[in-house]
């Protein structure tokens, strides 16, 4: 992970942060969003389109007469097929790779550079996915798409926290995932309107993601680069002056401090990986890998990737399959309205702790 010069929820001086929010910080909540909204339409959007005919008959042929010669009893695994699912997973494969170069580069050049090359990415992902015209194009589009996560993911997340005031990162840093839920949302809503346009509703789907790429990008050439960053990087001065920009207040002493002892701090760990293995690290290191690893592990991405290809699997009409995926959407768009006013009143504990009884009550449920 790029990064180590912020304290979370501010450093030893944070009673005497000072500073109001200003373009910088909407500047950057927007890009936040628009690179969450990016990251959830392209895990909601790939179900949905391999559900549609035209987009089958035009990739995968073998799948499309398949599913439609297949009766009732012959339903299941009619969309087993290796091409189509390296489609879908081609995204994250890149996207894996990816976060690997990326955190180097977020941590040497800064948030900015990464967040330009995740936006640029992007669009090119979009543009190759809206014109494709044969399988390695398609794939190409995702990979780089999956590029684009890698880096986005890295650095604006980061960015985010950096940029905001302490007393509002907390709150700021949930409206990345509540960006990835309503890009989630949106593409299953997408999908079903898209539908209905023959045969190349599935070119407006894939292609409608270079909206939110064009803006993170767009967004990301009138950034500047976080202070934590620069200081980090051993420009002090400049560090500061943009702080006095961010915050919109001369008085930043406080703040500015806090950040220089917490990158003294960063830069004295030199080897930051076999660090992190020692035992009194341990506690840290279980949190930081296995939450993350067990949320995902949950299995919430086969869902939201296959959603309307799972309902249709199951026996739903096409219309049927795709508004049932915008219920799953919808839901889970929801839930993150939930956190956002519950987690400063109720903690993150009792969050985490019900969360995790709740998923695995459904999951008992649902393989019984
Ligand atoms: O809201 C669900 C979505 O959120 C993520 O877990 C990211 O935090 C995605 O992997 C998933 O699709």
């Amino acid at each position: 992970m790029a990064g180590g010069g912020i304290v979370e929820g501010g450093g030893t001086r944070a009673h005497l942060y000072e500073g109001r929010t200003t373009s910088f910080v909407v500047i950057a909540c927007i890009v936040a969003a628009s690179g969450g909204l990016i990251f959830g339409y392209d895990i909601g959007i790939s179900g949905g389109v391999t559900s549609m005919d035209d987009f089958l008959v035009k990739f995968f042929p073998v799948v499309e007469r398949h599913k439609n010669q297949s009766t009732k009893d012959q339903d299941y695994c009619k969309y087993d097929n290796q091409k189509l699912t390296a489609f879908t997973s081609s995204l994250y494969l890149a996207g894996l790779v990816a976060s690997f170069g990326a955190s180097g580069v977020t941590r040497r050049f800064g948030r900015r550079p990464s967040i330009l090359f995740g936006g640029f990415s992007f669009l090119i992902g979009a543009a190759l996915n809206a014109a494709a015209v044969n399988l390695p194009m398609l794939i190409l589009g995702r990979i780089m798409l999956g590029v684009g996560i890698g880096f986005g993911n890295q650095a604006v997340p980061l960015y985010l926290s950096e940029m905001a005031p302490a007393k509002l990162r907390g709150g700021l840093n949930i409206m990345f995932q509540f960006a990835i839920n309503i890009g989630i949302l949106a593409a299953n809503l997408i999908n079903y309107g898209t539908a209905k346009i023959k045969p190349w509703g599935w070119r407006l789907s894939l292609g409608l993601a270079a909206v939110p790429a064009a803006l993170m990008f767009v967004g990301g050439l009138f950034l500047p680069e976080t202070s934590n960053s620069l200081i980090e990087r051993g420009h002090l001065e400049k560090g500061r002056a943009l702080l006095v920009k961010v915050r919109g207040t001369t008085n930043v002493d406080a703040e500015f401090e806090d950040m220089v002892d917490a990158s003294k701090k960063a830069n004295e760990v030199k080897h930051p990986f076999r660090n992190i293995l020692k035992k009194r690290n341990r506690p840290q290191l279980v949190m930081a890998t296995f939450i993350p690893f067990f949320q995902q592990l949950t299995g919430i991405n086969a869902i939201m990737f296959y959603a309307p290809v799972l309902f249709k699997t199951i026996g739903f009409g096409g219309d049927a399959s795709l508004y049932s995926a915008v219920i799953t959407g919808a839901v889970n768009a929801l839930a993150i309205f939930v956190s956002i006013f519950a987690v400063d009143r109720l903690g993150r504990r009792i969050l985490f702790l019900q969360a995790g009884v709740q998923m695995f009550i459904s999951q008992a449920g649902l393989s019984s």
